[in-house]
């Protein structure tokens, strides 16, 4: 399996390894070509099996001279167990890169995830912008998301591992109907990549490159804590698609109702916690805060154009202005 990793040859890089296939994978395949890199594993204590999991984590960091860091916790099998699994999963992430220095978190998703999410997404209702949304890089407020596997299968992925004659474990929850995703990749989108392998890969390389031509930028041009700022698109339809993903980051959903307001108001407050402010070039998203500000500040926010509804919030985190001039 050739792989190009150069991207990651001389960054700081941590793992996501839960001894799973496609983690263990990419722990040898990382190895095999001497990326640098470090482990962390995150036991739910939801399966008896996740104790040797650990165990196994811990023996190949040894073995391979990884740093590793591990996350105990004590979760139940409800339905919600993946959505807590996750946020606690990324919580430990964010944690361990901030206070090492790491640059990359790299993940073992692979082309079954990614088919998976367009599945999903396509039968929630999205567009071409979301239902692609899966990328091999992602730019984190302190740190980018790399996940290289994207165009490897599951079954590619679990013949190199029995070629190579590596040990790794099944995580038999993967089974379990009651997650919605577990649902759609049993009844769906591993079915269809058994049967149609490279018509999907090639599909999914035609769509990135469509999305490319259109030339369409919805990453923010500036992220500082909680601020973002985007370039306004001239677009109602991706004007919105940008402050619907940022808001949902942030954990709100957006109405119909609420998306129409915004695009009509123009300068508005979402949830009585989001202000969103559309200008004639960018739009700009931060935190409400309510604080008085000094005249001195106010005069120089307006020579810079910075909208009315988002100055409290960089005067309150002591954004440098001088960061938002363009
Ligand atoms: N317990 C864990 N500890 C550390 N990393 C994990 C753990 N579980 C999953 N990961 C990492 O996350 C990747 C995706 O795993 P999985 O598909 O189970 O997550 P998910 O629920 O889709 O979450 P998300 O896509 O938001 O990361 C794995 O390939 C692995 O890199």
């Amino acid at each position: 399996m050739n792989l190009d990793f150069s991207a990651v040859k001389e960054s700081k890089n941590l793992l996501a390894f839960s001894a799973g296939v496609d983690s263990t994978a990419l722990f040898f395949l990382l190895l095999k070509q001497n990326i640098p890199f470090d482990i962390a594993i995150v036991n739910y204590n939801v399966r008896v099996q996740s104790k040797d999991e650990v165990s196994y984590a811990k023996e190949l960091a040894l073995k391979y001279n990884k740093k590793i860091f591990i996350k105990e916790v004590k979760l139940e099998a409800t339905s919600n167990f993946e959505k807590t699994a996750r946020d606690i999963r990324y919580s430990f992430f964010d944690e361990i890169i901030t206070q090492n220095s790491y640059v990359t978190l790299i993940t073992a998703h692979q082309l079954n995830d990614k088919l998976e999410w367009f599945l999903m997404q396509f039968t929630k209702g999205a567009g071409l912008i979301e239902l692609i949304g899966f990328n091999e890089f992602e730019e984190k407020e302190n740190y980018k998301v790399y996940k290289p596997l994207l165009e490897i299968t599951k079954d590619e992925l679990e013949n190199f591992l029995k070629l190579e004659n590596i040990k790794y474990f099944i995580d038999k929850s993967n089974f379990d109907e009651k997650y919605k995703r577990n649902y759609f990749r049993h009844n769906f989108s591993d079915k269809l990549l058994n049967e149609f392998k490279n018509g999907i890969k090639n599909s999914f390389v035609y769509l990135q490159n469509d999305l490319n031509s259109l030339n369409i930028n919805l990453n923010p041009i500036k992220k500082i804590h909680e601020l973002e700022i985007f370039y306004n698109q001239n677009s109602d339809n991706l004007n919105i698609r940008i402050i619907d993903n940022s808001l949902k980051k942030r954990g709100i959903l957006l109405s119909f109702a609420q998306r129409e307001e915004i695009l009509k108001q123009k300068e508005i407050t979402i949830s009585h916690k989001i202000n969103i402010s559309i200008t004639e070039k960018f739009i700009w998203i931060a935190p409400k805060i309510e604080k008085s500000m000094d005249k001195k500040f106010k005069e120089l926010c307006r020579v810079n154009n910075i909208p009315k509804n988002i100055r409290s919030y960089i005067c309150t985190s002591n954004i440098n202005l001088n960061e938002l001039i363009f």
